[in-house]
């Protein structure tokens, strides 16, 4: 319980979008292959995938190199061996339903057309195969005969088994209210319970029932009989009721009316199930893999008493480690973490700041391992403003038989602005060294003042420049 709150703890918003637009790709995936041999494939190689996944975690290098390979060969073969159903299915699709609704498994079947059709052939003495597709499909098991897409009609029904057209051989595939497919040819059953009378044509009906859901019907050249095979099952029906009644009942699921049928139901299952693999494939993404990741975060100063100001801190950055999922670790944007420290307990002085959990913010779903330092010492102090003597820094010597006689500074004060503690042990401005060495001759020299500590600042627009104006004269006991 602890682990799933810890799993589902800092999910973000688009983590949630996330999962929720791929189980709904998913879901539109299936909708659009349901009752194809596709669908079937695409979930084996779901469940390599899982598996590999597993062998991952587990350390299992070669199962998991292996797997690897097998999910790719798999992946290319669900392409060339479906390529037709592939097509088929997108082809019979339109554009709103990739994305919306969920398209009629069959378009309503005209059951009276067959019916009247099948009984004129039987009538006849002409040998039919017909076969009804449900769920699915039938392509992987049939070896396709001649695309035919022609509107289903007790006409073009009788004609196909004439005699003498060309295609009267074969099976007749019917989806909907189309002809698709004629002279088809099924697969043969190596059943040997099966009737003596039974010839191929029976046996290639018996052989496709018992390798899809698909109905076949049979009109027997020999005897005229009807027989209607699904699954296991061959019934030999002479009543044109009968008979429209168990064609009815086929294609009953899609007639079905609207509520709780065992078709909302698996759709239902469906979507949960699509749910429940992009949440485990999500998790395993952004919260396996766990990584750490070292970043230098400027600290930024909260709540501190508006009249102080921060003179001094001993870091204007921490470094944070944090841990995360590569993915998610990766995605971390600099301004998404912050480090705030609340000054409203400082006082004028040096502060010890502890760098708290809580003054860090981070992105959801990623921890802090570390924090470097974990305290920062903050100076605060009330600004104020000081009049100060400057003096130069003379350095080096003067040439033996040289003094200074008069040096002056424009101007001789600066106004600083610094910390009222700080200032209060300042009482003269330097300025930057000026070397004595090699001056002969008075002069003027442009230097800047040193403002130590760093915090201290001249007043505001005011120029770090003075002058130092000096005269220079000969010793009177130089001897020349
Ligand atoms: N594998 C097959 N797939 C599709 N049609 C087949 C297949 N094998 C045979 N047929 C069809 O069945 C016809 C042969 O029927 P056959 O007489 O052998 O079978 P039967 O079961 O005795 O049927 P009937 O009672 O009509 O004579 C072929 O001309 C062909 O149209």
């Amino acid at each position: 319980m602890d682990l799933l709150i810890q799993l589902f703890s800092g999910l973000r918003w688009q983590d949630i979008v996330d999962i929720l637009l791929n189980s709904y790709i998913l879901f539109r995936l299936y909708v659009l292959f349901r009752g194809t041999n596709v669908i079937r494939m695409i979930m084996a190689i779901a469940m390599l995938w899982m598996l590999e996944r597993l062998a991952v975690s587990m350390g299992l290098i070669v199962t998991s190199w292996a797997m690897q390979g097998i999910i790719a060969a798999a992946a290319l073969i669900v392409i060339i061996v479906f390529r037709n159903e592939i097509a088929s299915v997108l082809q019979t699709r339109n554009f709103k339903s990739f994305f919306w609704g969920i398209p009629q498994r069959q378009i309503q079947t005209p059951v009276d057309i067959i019916v009247e059709s099948v009984y004129e052939l039987a009538r006849r003495k002409l040998g039919a195969l017909i076969v009804l597709p449900l769920k699915k499909g039938i392509e992987s098991v049939v070896q396709s005969g001649i695309p035919w897409q022609g509107k289903l009609s007790r006409e073009m029904l009788l004609s196909i088994f004439w005699h003498g057209t060309p295609v009267h051989d074969g099976a007749t595939i019917i989806q909907g209210d189309r002809i698709v497919e004629v002279a088809a040819i099924l697969p043969l059953s190596k059943r040997g319970d099966l009737p003596s009378y039974f010839g191929t044509r029976h046996r290639a009906a018996v052989g496709l029932a018992e390798k899809t859901d698909a109905l076949v019907i049979v009109v027997s050249e020999e005897r005229g009989h009807v027989t209607v095979f699904k699954d296991e099952s061959a019934v030999t029906i002479s009543d044109n009721i009968e008979l429209a009644r168990v064609l009815r009942e086929h294609a009953g699921e899609a007639d079905a009316p609207a509520g709780l049928t065992s078709h909302t139901i698996e759709l239902g299952a469906v979507a949960l199930i699509c749910l429940a693999c992009i949440t485990g494939i999500w998790f395993s993404f952004a919260r396996g893999l766990e990584t750490l990741v070292t970043l230098e975060v400027p600290v930024e100063f909260m709540n501190r008493d508006p009249k102080m100001e921060i003179f001094a801190a001993s870091a204007s950055s921490v470094r944070l480690q944090l841990s995360g999922s590569g993915t998610l670790i990766k995605s971390v944007r600099p301004d998404q973490v912050k480090v705030k420290l609340n000054l409203a307990n400082a006082v004028a002085g040096r502060n010890q700041v502890p760098i708290a959990r809580d003054s860090i913010a981070l992105p959801p779903g990623i921890q802090l391992k570390q924090v470097d330092p974990q305290a920062l010492e903050v100076t605060l102090d009330l600004p104020v403003e000081k009049t100060l003597p400057v003096q130069p820094d003379w350095t080096g010597k003067l040439d033996a038989g040289l003094i200074l006689e008069d040096v002056r500074m424009v101007p001789d004060t600066v106004k600083v602005v610094g910390g009222s503690l700080m200032l209060e042990n300042i009482q003269t401005i330097y300025t930057e060294k000026i070397p004595l060495d090699g001056i002969a001759t008075g002069g003027t020299a442009t230097v800047s003042v040193v403002l130590q500590p760093s915090s201290l600042k001249l007043e505001d627009g005011r120029a770090n420049r003075v002058d130092v104006i000096y005269k220079v004269r000969k010793r009177p006991d130089a001897a020349f």
